[in-house]
């Protein structure tokens, strides 16, 4: 990358880590090590994608969250949860990605927003909690 292009944003804040970082060092031939790291290259470039992703859609459940605690609307909607779920269950069978745990992920973050939610409802009854955003 030339010195006039900007560095992203996964790259820029990578900090001090080592992608070549592993315990498998000098017990794994050159050539299958060489591999593993372009693979590992990969994968990086997913997890970093998924903390976007996982970033922004935070985001947009904390505005809900506001709206709601705003409304007086209940922090978790269990019919919209199931409809995502089924929803998700399917796109995985399709990506061959296996449904059981794609619905584990899923009820794994919508935990986690509900949690948000309450902690803004809270925050905003005047409770003194503090809201975990
Ligand atoms: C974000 C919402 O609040 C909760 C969190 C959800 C989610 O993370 O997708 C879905 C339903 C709700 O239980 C919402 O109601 O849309």
């Amino acid at each position: 990358m030339s010195d006039t292009q900007p560095t992203p944003n996964a790259q820029r804040h990578s900090g001090d880590y080592d992608p070549h970082a592993s315990s498998l060092r000098g017990e794994v031939d050159p050539g299958v090590m060489e591999e593993l790291l372009a693979v590992r290259g990969s994968i990086d470039n997913i997890d970093a994608t998924l903390v976007y992703l996982l970033a922004e859609r935070f985001k947009a459940t904390q505005r809900v969250g506001h709206l709601k605690a705003e409304h007086a609307l209940p922090p978790g909607d269990p019919g919209r949860e199931a409809a995502q779920i089924a929803r998700l269950r399917r796109l995985a069978e399709d990506a061959q990605l296996d449904p059981a745990f794609a619905e584990k992920f899923l009820n794994f973050i919508i935990s986690e927003v509900i949690r948000h939610h309450q902690a803004i409802s809270a925050s905003r009854a005047g409770d003194g909690a503090d809201p975990l955003t």
